[in-house]
């Protein structure tokens, strides 16, 4: 059989297995042509967790890192008319062309910028509302932060809810043990502590960049199974 390159089945991706909009497509143009537009959530990314979302009837959804806003729109989407996404950024360029492109989505009612630290904004909004009020959350910042992200969202997404982390992988350097660079480090060592955490049930994909899945038990030790998939 020919070799078919990484590329091209990519492609194929985008063209067959995913519902990218005229809008989507123009975001997704106009974000690729920035140095840093290999930032963005992929098309199949975005897909998924829009049906993700979908899936556990998510009404309310926290981002941790929104750029140009592709990810966000994707969800908000699927969202009911009253559902909601808190979308946390520290940039004002980046979200300032997300809020365009919401806004002509016909999406900005459902999508709240919070701009700053999302650390910060995170424990703000714990501080405010109290925890377990969100459905799903997807995380996509600064990686030395996730591990302080895992656990703000553990206490802001309710039990049975979804986190997804992105970037798992760092470019495939959580697998060399050599390679010992600080944002590696992070996400070598949360890996390793999700596996083992007994407060949720997790499943580490080769999507993409790595993503990583997770459901917060409703109690500790929830689900022990005979195989100990979920144990
Ligand atoms: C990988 S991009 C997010 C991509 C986005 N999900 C999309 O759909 O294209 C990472 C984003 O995280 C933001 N970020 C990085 N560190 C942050 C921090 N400490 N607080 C808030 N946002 C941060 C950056 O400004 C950037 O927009």
């Amino acid at each position: 059989m020919p070799k078919i390159p990484d590329q091209q089945i990519r492609q194929y991706v985008i063209d067959c297995g995913t519902r990218q909009t005229p809008l989507l497509r123009r975001l997704r143009e106009q974000t690729l042509a920035l140095a840093e537009g290999h930032m963005m959530t992929t098309p199949a990314a975005g897909q998924l967790l829009a049906l993700l979302a979908r899936s556990i009837g998510a009404r309310r959804v926290l981002e941790i890192g929104t750029f140009t806003g592709y990810s966000a729109l994707c969800v908000a989407d699927v969202l009911p008319e009253d559902g909601i996404l808190v979308a946390c950024d520290a940039s004002e360029e980046w979200t300032a062309v997300a809020r365009s492109y919401w806004r002509e989505a016909g999406l900005d009612d459902r999508i709240e910028l919070r701009l700053g630290d999302a650390t910060r904004t995170l424990e703000g909004i714990l501080a405010e509302e109290g925890g377990a009020g969100f459905d799903f959350a997807f995380i996509d910042a600064d990686k030395e932060s996730y591990d302080a992200y895992y656990e703000l969202c553990l206490k802001l997404v309710r039990p049975g809810g979804l986190i997804c982390f992105d970037n798992m992988f760092w470019g495939r350097s959580v697998a060399d043990p050599e390679d010992m660079r600080p944002e590696t480090v992070a996400l070598r060592s949360l890996n390793l502590k999700i596996q083992s955490d007994d407060r949720v049930d997790m499943s580490l994909v080769p999507l993409g960049d790595g993503m990583t899945f997770i459901r917060p038990r409703t109690r500790a030790g929830e689900r022990v199974t005979a195989v100990g998939v979920a144990a």
